[in-house]
């Protein structure tokens, strides 16, 4: 028997690709679960990198599932958000129109209902909607790092209503990273060291590799499993990882920036964004990692040990990059591998050790997969619902 609806959270997301898409498919999905909680999420807008789908009356609907599902199946063909209209009460807003409408429903229901602006984008773009968001008293959900790792002015204003604000997605997908870390700050307890390996794709891509495949193609696959971020350069070139360090710094109160981050690349600045486009890297760029990542992968191992990239946050500050570990070793054992249906998976596995006084010769270990549309959005969802408590019923 259904609860009566407590909260409704009135939603709109920007970023309509893997994961954003993987998200919608879970709200509608976990429908009758909420309705057994008595909150529902109505999702009034959806916006990809050209313009924003809008409900016709924000304040009192929002689109069906219906309406989700073809949502997500128009961008998943490649067809842009405009190919819905006629399919529900709706507008659309071509940028730069699309942001003004955001920040004007923001406006609006900032002072009635309250909304949940939820950022699945990988755009620094979006910064200036979702400060506008916080400002006017709502909530911001980010599965984007970028807003975060920006302007330390930027960080401090987002997070400056902490209870308004989720962000668990953006370190380590669906893991409670930082939830774990701010119960602790909260504690008192003073966090000395985060060690870890915070690149689901770059752990996958370390086991692949000693499983004697190449990392062309070890790459693309992360890619289409929906691993990587949009360019994969990202990944390979540490500046996922930084961006993940640099929020887990900035909330143990170092005021850093990403130049204070040392960055090691696994790809040389021939191969980079400013040379060639991403396609280029995938089809004729990465080739060229192939001989040098083999070599390396075989030297160490030649010593019983493994590569990984790995991340510390310390008191002397952030460091990003790969290391030669002892395969038995906490983090050089950190390749899981299982059989489904007789096919080997390596798993996308992280792993977080945060040492404080508490956790001080046993640290507190956070592991588990990393990466991938499903969790990503999963952890989404649950920061979403965490808001619940901020929202009532409305009409
Ligand atoms: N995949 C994972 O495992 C994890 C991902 N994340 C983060 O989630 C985010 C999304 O990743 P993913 O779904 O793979 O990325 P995609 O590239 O698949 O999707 C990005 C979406 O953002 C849209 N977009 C671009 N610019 C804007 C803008 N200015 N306003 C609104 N929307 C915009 C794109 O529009 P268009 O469709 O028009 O291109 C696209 O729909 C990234 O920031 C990533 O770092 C975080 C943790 C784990
Ligand atoms: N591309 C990232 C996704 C999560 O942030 C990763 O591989 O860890």
């Amino acid at each position: 028997m259904p609860k009566p609806v407590n909260s409704v959270l009135p939603v709109v997301l920007l970023g309509c690709g893997g994961v954003g898409r993987q998200l919608l498919h879970h709200i509608v999905s976990c429908r009758p679960l909420h309705a057994k909680q008595g909150v529902a999420i109505r999702v009034v807008g959806v916006a990809d990198s050209s313009s924003l789908l809008v409900a016709d009356d924000v304040h009192s609907s929002g689109f069906d599932d219906a309406l989700l599902t073809n949502i997500c199946d128009a961008k998943s063909a490649g067809s842009p958000l405009s190919s819905l209209l006629g399919q529900g009460p709706c507008q659309l807003f071509k940028n730069p129109e699309a942001n003004v409408k955001v920040i004007d429903t923001a406006t609006v229901l900032g002072r009635s209902t309250g909304l949940v602006l939820v950022d699945c984008s990988a755009t620094y773009d979006t910064v200036g909607m979702l400060k506008h968001a916080v400002d006017h008293g709502c909530c911001v959900v980010l599965a984007n790092k970028k807003p975060l790792t920006g302007a330390y002015e930027d960080f401090e204003n987002l997070v400056s209503n902490f209870r308004r604000i989720r962000f668990e997605s953006t370190v380590g997908a669906g893991l409670p990273v930082i939830a774990s870390v701010t119960r602790i700050i909260a504690s008192g307890d003073p966090i000395s060291r985060i060690v870890g390996s915070l690149s689901g794709t770059l752990g996958y891509v370390m086991s692949e590799l000693e499983d004697g495949k190449k990392i062309s193609e070890i790459v693309k696959t992360a890619k289409s499993l929906g691993y990587t971020e949009p360019d994969p350069r990202d990944d390979l070139g540490g500046m996922d990882v930084a961006r993940k360090a640099l929020i887990l710094a900035r909330l143990l109160g170092q005021r850093i920036s990403m130049e204070d981050i040392n960055v090691e690349s696994l790809y040389p600045r021939e191969l980079g964004p400013d040379v060639m486009s991403t396609n280029d890297f995938l089809e004729s760029g990465l080739v060229q990692l192939d001989k040098s990542m083999e070599e390396r992968v075989k030297a160490a191992s030649l010593k019983g040990n493994v590569i990984r990239y790995v991340c510390e946050i310390g008191s002397a500050g952030c460091q990003v990059g790969l290391r030669e570990l002892p395969k038995d070793s906490p983090l050089g054992r950190l390749r899981g591998s299982d059989n489904v249906n007789r096919h080997r998976r390596t798993q996308v596995i992280s792993k977080v050790e945060v040492y404080s006084r508490c956790y001080e010769s046993s640290p507190l270990v956070i592991q588990g997969a990393g990466a991938g549309n499903d969790t990503t959005a999963a952890g989404v969802l649950a920061d979403i619902l965490d808001l619940q408590d901020l929202f009532q019923k409305t009409a």
